[in-house]
This record gives C-alpha cells, structure tokens and sequence, in this order.
C-alpha cells in the first residue's frame, strides 16, 4: 500500500484564519497523515480577515492580504472547495455534506466557521444600504457605497465599528459613530481613555453619538437615516451595522453537537461527537468565545498536535489583548483594565502630551493594563500580564516612561522567551535565530520566515527594533525599509527585471534560484509577476508559465461568486452585426445561460457558465476572446463619431476598431483600457482610461493615466497629432514604455504618478528615435500572441486538464 492510501480523511469546514493556521500547523507537523479537503463558502483563498479595515481605508489590495495562495493548497495536496457551503456532518455515517449536495467521508473533522455580524433586529433593518463588516463582500459593498453616497452611520463604537467608520472617512464619507453607551471601546477601556480616544478621533474629522439607541431605520426601499429611542434622528444613506458578532454555530446545531453561544468543545478542541473538533470563533471554550486570532491561533496549536499525536498541553484559555489599527491612534488594552476595590492602580496622564497609562495589580501581579497615545511598551506589557509577573521598580520604569523606557531601544531588554508577536506566538529568540541563521535584514523576510507580524501588525515597531539591536552596525535602515517585490525576496520589480535581462534568465524558477529567493517555491504575488516580466523582455523565447497565473487567465474567463463563469466575447470597437448577435444568443439559450449584461466596455457578458460548458460555448461561438479577465487591453470603447453622429470630426469608430484588432491579447502589468471619441463631448469617456483618444479639430489629442476605478484619476493630456499614423505610433510606444517600467499590477495611473508625466512624454513623445525603437519592439512582442479560446479548442489535452469535471483550485483574480 503505498502512503496515500493509508492517509486518514480529514475535512476542514471553513475556510478563515483559524481553520488554515490549524491546517497549516499540521503540515508542519505531519505532512502526509492526513488527506485534507476544505470547503469555504467564501470564493477566496484563505485571506487576512484582520487587515479588511486597511482594505477599506486603500491602504492594501486584497491580493495583498490573502495568506495561502491557490498555489499553496494545490503544493500542499489540499482540495480545496471554495464557494461551497456546508450544511451538516452526520456523524453516524461519518459524512459531510454540502448545499449543492456533495457528500464527502471523514475520518476527522474540524468546524471552523468562525462568526457572523450581529445585525441588530431593529425595524428597517432589511432596508438597502444596512451592512455587516465581516468579509470581502462586505468590504466590497463598502467601498461601493462611497461612491455613490456622502452620510454613513456606524452603529458600534468598538473596535470593528471604529476602524470601519475611519476607513469610511478616508473614502471621503461624513461619518457618524452611533454608541449605545457613553463610553467608546467599553470593553476595553475605561472612561479616560476612552474619552482621549473619541477626542483623538473628532480631532481625524469622525462625529460621535454616543449613548443613543437605534430604535428605527428610516426611509423607503433604501436607508435614508435613523431614529433613536429619544426622539432624535441622523440622516445616513449608507449603514454598517458593527455592534458585535455571534459564533456561527449552524453546521454545529444540524449535526446534533452541543452548542451554547458556541459550539462547545474541551481543551483539546473536541466537541460533543467523537473525531469532530471546533476552532476559531464558533467555538465555545470553557464559556468563553473568543472574536481575536491570537486565542484562535493557541486553540490551533493544541488542536493541529492532538490530531497528530503530538503529546501537547491542553489549552486552558487565553489572556486577550488588544489594539485599535487606526493610524495616529496609539491604543492598546489587555487584561483587566477596570479600577476594583481588590485592585491597585499604576496610573499616569499627561494631558499635554496626550498620554495615559494604567497597570493594574492584584497582589501585587500585573493583570491588565491599558496604554493611549504611547504603545511602545505593549508588547512587553502583554507579556507580564500574561505570566502574572510582580511588578518591580525596574517594570514600573519602563512603563511609565521613566529612564530605561527612553532608553532607545527597549527590544533590546526584552527576555529571549518573550512572545513579540502575540498573533502568531514568535518569541524573540525566534526572531533573532532567523535573523542570525538566515542572514535576514528587513521585517519582510523575518514575516515570511517566522509569520512575526503577518497578522495584525501591531508588532512590527517591535520587530524591526529586533532587526536593528541584532545587525548592530550592520543594520541599513533604508535597506530595511526597501521593499522586494513580495516576502520571498528582498530585489525591487527594477533589480528583478534588470537581473532576468543581465543574466539571460528565462523561467521563475531560474529567476528565483539564480536571484537567491528565500521560498524558493515563489508565492502568489511573484510567481505571476515573475511571468509577466519574462514574458515582456524575452517575447519569443518565454514559455508562458500557465499555473503561475491568477485563475481567470488561467481559465480565460471571469469566476463569479458561485463558481460559475462569465463568457465575454469580443465585440471590437463595441460594434457588432445582426448575425452576432444572433449567435450569441443563440448560444446563451442553448448553455443556460443564467443572465447577459452589456458590460461598461461595450460588450456582451454571458454569466453562469459551467467551467465545463466553456470550451463549447467558445467552440459554438467562434468569435475571439474579449480578454475581460486579463493584465491585457480589455476594451476600446467608441462613440459613434463622424460616421453617423453630426459632431464627429473623426472616425472615432473606425479607430478604435483598428486599435483593439491592433493591441489584443498582449499582456500588459495591469488591465488597460482605451476610449476613442469623435469629438471633445466626449461620449465615450477618454478622461477615465488609461489612453483616452479625443478627435479635435481635424487632429487627434491623446490623454493618458485615466482611471475611472476604485482609485479614480483624470487623464493627463500627453501630446496632439495629425495623422492616424502619428497616433498609432505614440499608442504603441506608449504602451510598450508602460510594458517595460512599470510594476507588475500597478495602473497607468499609479505608474504616471510614480514616474511622472513629464518622463513618460520625454520618452514617448520627445525623443523620436526611442518612441521608434518601443513601437518596433511592440512589434515583436505583438507578433507572438495567440488567441487563447482556440489555443485550448486545438489542444485536447489543456481542454481536459482545465476544463474537465475534475476540481481545479480557482483563483479570484
Ligand atoms: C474588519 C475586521 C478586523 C479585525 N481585526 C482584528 C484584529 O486587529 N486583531 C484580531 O485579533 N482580530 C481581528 N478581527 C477578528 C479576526 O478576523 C477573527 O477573530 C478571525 O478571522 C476568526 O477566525 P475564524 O477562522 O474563527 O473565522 P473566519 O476567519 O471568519 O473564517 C470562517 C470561514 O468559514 C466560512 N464558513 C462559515 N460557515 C461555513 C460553512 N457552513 N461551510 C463552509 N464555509 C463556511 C466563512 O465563510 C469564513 O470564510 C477582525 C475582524 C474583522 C471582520
Ligand atoms: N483591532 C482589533 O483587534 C479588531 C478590529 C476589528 C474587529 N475586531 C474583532 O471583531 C469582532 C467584532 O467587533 P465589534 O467591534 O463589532 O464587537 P464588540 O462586541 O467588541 O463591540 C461592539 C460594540 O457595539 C456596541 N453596541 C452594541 N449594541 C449597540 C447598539 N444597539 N447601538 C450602538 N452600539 C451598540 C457595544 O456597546 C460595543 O462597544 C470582535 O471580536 C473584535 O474583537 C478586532
Ligand atoms: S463624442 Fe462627439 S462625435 Fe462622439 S458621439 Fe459624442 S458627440 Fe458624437
Ligand atoms: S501581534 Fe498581530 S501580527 Fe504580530
């Protein structure tokens, strides 16, 4: 028998934080004792739910914050099963089961669904416009609604609803807190500190009602406000609801496991029913549910050695700790932090400096402690609150900011064993080892090989104090702050492109051995930017590596929520004939196809396809690609122009088509659109693209950087020509200079910014002879592009690879 038949079956349901950290700590363990199949009835890879907020305020993409690439579960063996929610275990039969009536066999089995959104049962609340704050989705909506609205209200002044109502605030919104009581952050602060808080908050431009109870959402079908049980009302379009969560516990009640507020589970995270654990936030744990990872993450260490026989303590509870992720707001609380009569209290505020600090004692022993406005000493703090360690004059110092708090460094002093980063428990001496052992020198590369600050982030002040005490002299503190392309090297997009071309490299895994990556697996974010790179300086030579792509360019169509896919054809120009249309819909009958949406770039979208119907509906169709899921040219959106509207000057029309027949197909850093028009009435928008073409006085005006997405941005005027030729010829340059410089999934209008205007029109514009040598080199890199729907309709075997019954893992992008 060989090792994977005598593997056991475990079945992960849920795929967040706490279910893939458990996972992830098997692997370690014990890589092949276990078969591993997760569903998730999210569409994504397991992603950093803590850093939504930074997703909200646009600080980070949500590439950024996914935790385990496609790549990761396939490497790993993992059947992964996104999109698919379960709805029961029978636990006689040792099965789970799902919605869509899959039936899977166990042999263990972890309930990891973590928790939902409280949405307060109050009348209106099924109004449009109310939300929850708990997923991508949300975020999505979020992000969404600050676009089309001004007023939003958060009900909840605790954490989620405060990083909520700021990440509102940055997109430009007029935000209200609602607050039942007077206090913000109740549960963790007490009235000073709450009160420098809020003061600190108004200060940003957030507005507060505290003490008020939401007793009815106003409006029609939409919210358009609320009313509270005084009397008083607050105009708000827009509502995120964030007054609390409650642990999912549905797949746990339809299975008959004993559930309380959680499910509840012993000190080995097992629940009522043999070889059924729960972790994470839907479980119940000597009473308590916990909504932070760090507990999440301990219940995963006990539980990950338990299923792998490792002799492991059992987990008796966790000692909370928490910090707000608003920048500018320096707030930290843990343990106890309430004054009582069996208490003693360190305190010190300074008002001028806006400084509060407050260790509470209990015989002496530390236990709680909350810090405002300098968090410097929090995760020292942490530390002996969690130990119970008596407080001693030397602690006192260091905390209340005395001689050895000011003393630099204060990582320095920190004892080897102490945890630094309390998400992901790495000690110091843990820190230091990949340091010394590793030759590491950024917080990056520490992140990638200890996990030290890759929740959170609240201990990365700490961690680069680690880097700085333990290099000493060596320590570069630009160097540090340099940023690789992704954890796994520390080479800028400049040094990797320059390395691949001086160095003759012609695959990722050549770049990656060669470069010296620290994985030398590569990641989600290298191993497509990798691809893109070789592809653009060695067109005729690079192999295109299929499986380092996002998944809708390895399937060549969008994946929608549920699985299934969007078909769009291309429509050049966005005109199309009788007989196409026919086809299509034709076609759409034929497949089912659950709706067809014109989409804003002028084409036919036809969604809900099967991933097994796509092969033939592109065999039936027989049109080519419209690239709607690619770092390519997507549209060239037309207006009428001078063929038929009575203020064309040019053939606005006929332009584009040349231009999209032109440019198709060729990959490009990030997704690229164009617009042409006929005349400056601009039907067709050129100021939101990423070439806007203008027909204006018998010439044509060419603006550029345009982006009418999450980040908008109005395009700059690059130069005026004559002649279609002229025109052709500075598009081509144009795009080839972005191919060349810019960073893999930056925009035209991120990169303008990043190298400015005035460089882009020197090279482009300015001097003739480079704009000639970048239209010749578009020329070969355009003279190797394929259409990809019959690249597959032509290769049986890449049809049955991707397109077969079998599951494939999907990706998002
Ligand atoms: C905006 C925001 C900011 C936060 N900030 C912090 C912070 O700074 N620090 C901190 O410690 N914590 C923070 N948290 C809390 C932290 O994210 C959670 O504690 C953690 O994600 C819980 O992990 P979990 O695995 O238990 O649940 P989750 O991460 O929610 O994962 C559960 C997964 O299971 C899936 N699922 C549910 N039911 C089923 C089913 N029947 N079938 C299949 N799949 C199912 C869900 O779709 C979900 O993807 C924050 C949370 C949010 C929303
Ligand atoms: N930085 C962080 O650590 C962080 C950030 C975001 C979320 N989280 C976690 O996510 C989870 C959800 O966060 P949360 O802030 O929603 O939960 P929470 O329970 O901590 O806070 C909810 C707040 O809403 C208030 N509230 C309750 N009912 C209300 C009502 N009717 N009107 C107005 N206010 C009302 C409560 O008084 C409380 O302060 C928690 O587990 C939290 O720890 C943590
Ligand atoms: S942009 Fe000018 S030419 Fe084009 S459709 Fe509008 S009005 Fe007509
Ligand atoms: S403490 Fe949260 S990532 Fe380190």
């Amino acid at each position: 028998m060989n090792a994977t038949t005598t593997r056991q079956r475990l079945v992960v349901i849920g795929n967040g934080m706490a279910g893939i950290n458990t996972v992830e700590q098997i692997l370690k363990l014990d890589p092949q004792r276990y078969e591993i199949t997760v569903f998730g009835s999210e569409p994504y890879p397991n992603y950093n739910r803590i850093q939504l907020s930074y997703v909200l305020e646009k600080s980070k993409s949500i590439d950024e914050i996914i935790l385990n690439s496609w790549e990761w579960y396939r490497e790993n063996g993992i059947d992964l099963r996104t999109g698919t929610t379960v709805t029961r275990i029978d636990t006689d039969s040792r099965t789970v089961h799902t919605e869509d009536g899959t039936v899977v066999p166990y042999d263990k089995v972890i309930v990891a669904t973590g928790s939902k959104p409280l949405m307060l049962p109050i009348p209106g609340a099924d109004k449009e416009g109310i939300v929850g704050f708990r997923d991508i989705a949300d975020c999505e909506t979020m992000l969404h609604a600050a676009k089309l609205y001004r007023k939003a209200a958060v009900i909840g002044g605790g954490l989620l609803g405060l990083e909520a109502a700021k990440g509102l605030l940055k997109l430009g919104m007029d935000v209200t807190v609602v607050h039942l009581v007077e206090e913000l952050m109740e549960r963790q602060l007490d009235r000073t500190a709450s009160l420098m808080l809020q003061a600190e908050l108004e200060s940003q431009g957030l507005k507060f009602a505290t003490g008020r109870q939401t007793a009815e959402f106003l409006g029609g079908q939409r919210v358009t406000g609320l009313r509270f049980s005084d009397g008083t009302t607050l105009e708000a379009e827009f509502v995120v609801m964030a007054a609390g969560i409650r642990p999912n516990t549905e797949v746990g009640r339809a299975s008959g496991l004993t559930v309380n507020r959680g499910i509840v589970v012993d000190d080995y995270m097992r629940s009522s029913a043999p070889d059924v654990y729960a972790v994470g936030e839907c479980g119940e744990h000597r009473g308590v549910c916990y909504g932070l990872v760090a507990p999440l993450f301990e219940q995963g260490a006990v539980l990950a050695k338990h299923l792998c026989g490792v002799e492991t303590k059992p987990y008796e509870g966790s000692v909370v700790s928490t910090q707000l992720k608003i920048s500018g707001v320096d707030v930290f609380s843990a343990g106890e932090f309430m004054d009582a009569p069996d208490l003693n209290v360190v305190r010190m505020h300074d008002e001028w400096h806006r400084i509060y600090k407050k260790v509470l004692l209990r015989g002496g022993r530390i236990v709680g402690g909350v810090l405002v406005g300098d968090g410097k000493q929090a995760a020292r703090l942490q530390q002996w609150i969690r130990t119970g360690t008596v407080m001693t004059e030397e602690i006192h110092a260091a905390i209340m900011g005395t001689a050895a708090a000011e003393a630099g460094n204060s990582a320095a002093d920190l004892p080897d064993e102490e945890i630094v980063c309390g998400c992901n428990g790495v000690t110091k001496k843990h820190i230091v080892d990949a340091i010394r052992d590793n030759g590491l020198t950024t917080v990056d590369e520490i992140k990638a090989c200890t996990g030290a600050s890759r929740s959170c982030g609240g201990c990365r002040p700490v961690v680069e104090q680690i880097l700085q005490f333990t290099l000493g002299d060596k320590y570069d503190s630009a160097a540090a702050k340099k940023e690789g392309i992704c954890g796994c090297t520390k080479l800028t997009r400049d040094e990797v492109v320059a390395g691949i071309q001086e160095k003759g490299l012609l695959t990722s895994k050549e770049v990656m051995h060669v470069l010296g990556w620290d994985n030398p697996e590569g990641c989600s974010k290298c191993r497509p930017a990798l691809n893109y790179y070789l592809g653009m300086i060695w067109p005729a030579e690079h192999q295109d590596e299929k499986d380092s792509r996002f998944v809708n360019e390895r399937m060549h169509a969008n994946i929608q929520k549920d699985g299934t896919f969007g078909v769009v054809p291309r429509m050049y120009g966005g005109v199309t004939t009788p007989e196409d249309l026919r086809l299509i819909a034709d076609v759409a009958v034929k497949y089912n196809v659950k709706l067809v949406k014109v989409t804003g770039g002028q084409r036919l979208d036809l969604l809900g396809v099967s991933k097994e119907d796509l092969p033939k509906i592109w065999e039936d169709l027989g049109m080519p690609s419209g690239y709607a899921y690619a770092k390519a040219l997507r549209t060239v959106k037309t207006c009428v122009g001078s063929q038929f509207c009575r203020f064309g000057t040019k053939d606005s029309m006929g332009m584009g088509i040349l231009l999209e027949k032109k440019f198709e197909r060729l990959d490009m850093p990030a997704k690229f659109k164009l617009a042409v028009n006929g005349c400056p009435r601009n039907c067709a928008e050129s100021s939101t693209k990423d070439i806007g073409i203008v027909g204006n006085e018998g010439a044509w005006e060419i603006y550029v950087g345009g982006n009418g997405g999450i980040k908008s941005r109005l395009a700059d005027l690059l130069c005026k020509v004559k002649t279609d030729e002229e025109l052709v010829e500075i598009v081509a340059a144009f795009m080839q200079h972005y191919r060349e410089t810019g960073k893999y999934l930056e925009r035209t209008s991120d990169w303008i910014e990043r190298v400015g205007l005035a460089s882009v029109t020197a090279a482009v514009v300015e001097d003739t002879e480079n704009r000639k040598a970048l239209a010749a080199r578009m020329e070969t890199a355009l003279s190797q592009v394929k259409e990809p729907w019959k690249e597959v309709l032509d290769n049986p075997v890449l049809r049955q690879r991707l397109y077969s019954e079998i599951q494939v893992p999907v990706g998002t992008k």
